[in-house]
């Protein structure tokens, strides 16, 4: 069972001085164990974390296993647009380029409840977050090319739909469902980001991880639970971490914009997630929402 749920490494020997990296949610999880390889391969990697401690601890313990002292933290409430903004902006004052954006961090299954601008955890925090910081970086993607922005997504949009009169979840409300669906919606990004990125050297991936043994649990009992009884059988996060990487990284991949993957493979997404007219339609409302203006 660990076999069938642990395969796809990334054997890309790719290194990495002199290229620049965020990853959100690196103090933790699948995205610590992706800044700590980026990092050992000799990128400037930003760990974007809403809590900087944390951020510090992390940002410590990968200088001292890769000897990389290029890790820097950097406080991201992805959760709030203004700490997103200033993110940003701080960002493009400091760094001249940006060559991998890993866009991890996430919330699965919370109670219902808002961001600081009024939007549901689960798309605000796991797409609307991550379209903002996108927008804000992507000026210097585009002058830093051949750069990558990977979107780490979830089997768990199999069961997504984009609700679109209940966007926020106030008509209904399922902390499960709300998750598959903003897991949906980070696929449809990648689609159609990859659709308007065409010849500008920016390319973008969604993916799975696998099933990780990670804190993204603590939100639900039974599934600590489940988790905790079947520890030894699911993915480390490190193993979480290759396909993120294999995107990141690997040579060639640029013919496979906007795909899907999951165990360093080209994955299958559901229906919804192929569909064009869903995609353009969330992004126009994904940029009225932020107060992006659309194109
Ligand atoms: N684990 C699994 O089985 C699977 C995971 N995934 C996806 O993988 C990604 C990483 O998850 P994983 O490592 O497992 O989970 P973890 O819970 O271990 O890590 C999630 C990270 O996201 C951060 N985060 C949460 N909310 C915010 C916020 N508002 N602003 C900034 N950062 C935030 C967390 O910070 P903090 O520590 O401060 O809370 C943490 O660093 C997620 O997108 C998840 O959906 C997909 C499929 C399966
Ligand atoms: C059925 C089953 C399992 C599978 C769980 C899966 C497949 C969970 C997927 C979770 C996702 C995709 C979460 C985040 O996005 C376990 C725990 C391995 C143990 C054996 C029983």
């Amino acid at each position: 069972m660990r076999k069938m749920l642990s395969s796809g490494v990334c054997t890309s020997t790719v290194q990495l001085p002199g290229k620049v990296a965020v990853v959100t949610g690196a103090n933790t999880g699948i995205g610590k164990e992706t800044a700590k390889e980026l990092a050992q391969r000799g990128a400037r990697v930003y760990l974007a974390c809403r809590d900087i401690q944390k951020g510090e601890l992390v940002a410590r313990e990968i200088q001292t296993m890769t000897g990389n002292q290029q890790v820097l933290v950097r406080e991201l409430d992805l959760a709030d647009t203004k700490s997103i903004r200033a993110f940003a902006k701080d960002f493009l004052a400091e760094e001249k380029h940006l060559h991998i954006l890993i866009n991890n961090a996430g919330v699965m299954m919370c109670p219902y409840s808002k961001t600081a601008d009024g939007f549901e955890m689960h798309m605000g925090v796991n797409h609307l977050g991550h379209f903002l910081l996108t927008h804000l970086l992507l000026e210097k993607l585009k002058e830093s090319a051949p750069s990558r922005v990977v979107n780490v997504s979830s089997l768990a949009h199999h069961l997504g739909r984009i609700h679109f009169h209940n966007l926020q979840g106030e008509k209904f409300y399922n902390a499960g469902l709300a998750y598959c669906h903003s897991k949906l919606a980070n696929i449809l990004f990648t689609q159609e980001l990859a659709r308007r990125l065409k010849g500008s050297g920016v390319t973008t991936y969604s993916v799975h991880p696998g099933t990780v043994n990670s804190e993204l649990v603590r939100h639900s009992l039974f599934m600590k639970w489940m988790w905790w009884l079947f520890s030894f059988f699911i993915k480390t996060p490190k193993q979480g971490a290759q396909t993120s990487l294999y995107c990141a990284i690997t040579e060639g991949l640029e013919i496979l914009n906007g795909h899907h993957f999951s165990d360093c493979s080209v994955a299958w997404v559901s229906a919804q997630a192929r569909n064009e007219t869903i995609a353009r339609r969330l992004w126009d409302v994904s940029c009225d929402l932020l107060g992006i203006p659309m194109d």
